[in-house]
């Protein structure tokens, strides 16, 4: 059984290498080339092209350099010399990812990969499935249901052991500490959404350790993943099961184990939030038995019509795409904001004093402001928009064009010379190519912010002037015309929940906290997500060697008067 199953996995791949194979070796001798008249980078592998360097943990100044040195419309490399399109271009962008959204779709390798770890939940399903899920998750993140959560991320945010400590120190004035604040935010972004009896555990339990350590494994399958769209349709589910037991690779094991431990988690989460709705009984949206995302979510699968219910599996998968979705996203941010405030006091005071402000005119001894007033705090909201247009935590994603399409875009060389012209050109996308929507690259745009795109300036977000946009600088992401939670039916359905529960965690921490900048050097990395490690230089057997570790150390001094 064990040779059967391998075998014909070996055949399906070595299949598909032969074809590609040909394909490519074909391609020069007859001058083949799709996007013939666009530029790019020359492909640095034979077989992998540049996918070696698009995924990779080092890899964001490669993804900067594209837009910069060939434009908005850049052609790159996939295996042997599948020609694929990385665009940053704010017209053809509208045309991906709003207009003709349906005929660019998420990738076969996406699909089925979350369809195997997560199950099918938003991630894993297209077309109407998609669309008939997304009806029933989106009402869960409703302004109604997120201001009944605001207590719960002031709640978690107060009782985090950061702050218990700084507390008992207060009065010393001596609470002054090096901490690794992204651990921190990780946890509390994984408890703000999970909201679960082991996430109050400030220890790694399972689950969560298995959550975080889902992106870093699979970005290490990034080249193996690729073959999923072929892997996963071969025989049934069982059989699969079988080849990934018997496969005697660590990461794929460890892959199996990540996947086993947050599948069954979900299903007692689901389970226990379950029997409590039944021992509560009929409650409304905002009353006590509203407190968490995932009890909302099962009320809103219970009201559905019958055929827009989900499944069991369906909803486990859902729970599952929700709590991962929401974590590694928001403390990426969160940890570049903190960092980005450790370095400019300034304005780190400047946020400080105006949520002061805004608490000393409640005219009460409460020190948590309510949704309206904390969403509409001018210098809070610049900084969380200004870190999320030049520093979005998911730099990329990709496409797959299922219909042909012709996209139009602004090239490169005439965009320099035609000043205050609007210079077009076209190009076919057949269906198969995979496309890279550039996130960071069109939120950095000049053509879009102005010279001092790169430059993270909150300030640019309190003028009240209105910039005039037109087809070519118009992005269409759904906040703030950036690209950060993308745009269209495949937005992030969970983007107002982040925005609520950072704004919560940055004013409950700056309110009692300084941060400051250490001497460590702090790399960002890319691994799908970007997070940030701490270099440093070590001495291993009587030489200096470099070494990475995940974390953001800040200097954290207690600023409570007493
Ligand atoms: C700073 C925080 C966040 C950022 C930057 C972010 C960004 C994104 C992006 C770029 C996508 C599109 C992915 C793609 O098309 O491949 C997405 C989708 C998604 N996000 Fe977020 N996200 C954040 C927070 C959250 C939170 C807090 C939740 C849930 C509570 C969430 C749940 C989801 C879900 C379920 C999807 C899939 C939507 C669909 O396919 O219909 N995200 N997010």
């Amino acid at each position: 059984m064990l040779g059967f199953g391998v075998k014909i996995c070996l055949e399906v791949i070595v299949y598909y290498l032969v074809v590609r194979f040909f394909l490519w070796v074909l391609k020069p001798v007859v001058g083949w080339s799709t996007f013939r008249n666009i530029p790019g980078p020359p492909s640095t592998s034979w077989w992998k092209g540049n996918l070696g360097q698009l995924f990779n943990a080092k890899g964001l100044p490669f993804h900067q350099n594209l837009v910069d040195c060939y434009g908005g419309m850049v052609k790159v490399h996939g295996f042997f010399g599948d020609e694929q399109l990385y665009v940053s271009d704010p017209r053809a962008l509208q045309s991906i990812i709003a207009k003709d959204q349906d005929a660019y779709e998420e990738t076969a390798v996406f699909i089925d990969w979350n369809r195997i770890i997560f199950g099918p939940g938003l991630v894993a399903t297209t077309g109407d499935v998609h669309k008939r899920q997304r009806k029933l998750v989106t009402p869960v993140f409703s302004v109604t249901h997120l201001k009944a959560l605001t207590p719960v991320f002031y709640e978690i945010a107060e009782k985090a052991p950061i702050l218990e400590n700084e507390s008992n120190t207060r009065k010393e004035r001596s609470g002054t500490g090096i901490l690794d604040m992204n651990e921190w935010v990780s946890r509390v972004a994984l408890e703000s959404v999970g909201q679960t009896d082991p996430l109050d555990s400030p220890v790694n339990n399972p689950y969560t350790a298995a959550i975080k350590e889902l992106i870093p494994t699979l970005f290490s399958l990034a080249l193996v993943r690729q073959f999923a769209p072929f892997l996963s349709r071969i025989g049934t589910p069982l059989f699969r099961r079988q080849v990934v037991e018997w496969t005697p690779n660590r990461t794929v094991q460890k892959l199996k184990y990540i996947s086993d431990v947050m599948h069954n988690t979900a299903r007692s989460i689901l389970e226990e939030r379950r029997r409590n709705i039944r021992e509560e009984g009929e409650v409304s949206d905002t009353g006590k038995g509203a407190k968490d995302i995932i009890s909302i979510l099962l009320r809103e699968n219970e009201r559905a019509a019958p055929e827009d219910k989900m499944s069991e599996n369906e909803l486990t998968g859902q729970m599952t795409v929700i709590i991962f979705g929401a974590q590694d996203t928001t403390a990426s941010l969160l940890s570049r904001a903190l960092y980005l405030l450790a370095t400019d006091q300034v304005i780190q005071d400047k946020v400080r004093q105006e949520i002061r402000e805004a608490i000393n005119q409640q005219g009460s001894p409460e020190q948590r402001l309510e949704y309206d007033a904390i969403s509409s705090l001018p210098w809070l909201d610049a900084v969380l928009k200004e870190t999320l247009r030049l520093y979005p935590p998911v730099p990329f994603v990709r496409r797959t064009a299922v219909k042909e399409r012709t996209l139009l875009y602004t090239p490169r060389s005439t965009a320099e010379t035609l000043d205050g012209d609007d210079p077009v050109a076209s190009v076919t996308v057949p269906v198969g190519t995979t496309l890279f929507v550039g996130i960071a690259g069109a939120n950095r745009l000049e053509s879009v912010w102005g010279p001092d795109a790169k430059e993270w300036k909150p300030e640019r977000w309190l003028s009240n002037e209105t910039t005039k946009t037109t087809d070519s600088t118009r992005l269409p992401g759904i906040y703030a015309g950036t690209l950060s939670f993308l745009g269209g039916g495949r937005s992030c359905v969970g983007y107002k929940f982040a925005l609520i529960e950072m704004k919560i965690l940055l004013a409950t921490l700056l309110l009692k906290l300084r941060f400051s900048r250490t001497d460590d050097d702090i790399v960002w990395n890319l691994s799908q997500i970007i997070a940030p490690s701490v270099r440093r230089s070590v001495e291993v057997e009587g030489q200096q060697v470099v070494q990475e570790a995940k974390g953001l150390p800040l200097i954290v001094e207690s600023i409570i008067d007493t």
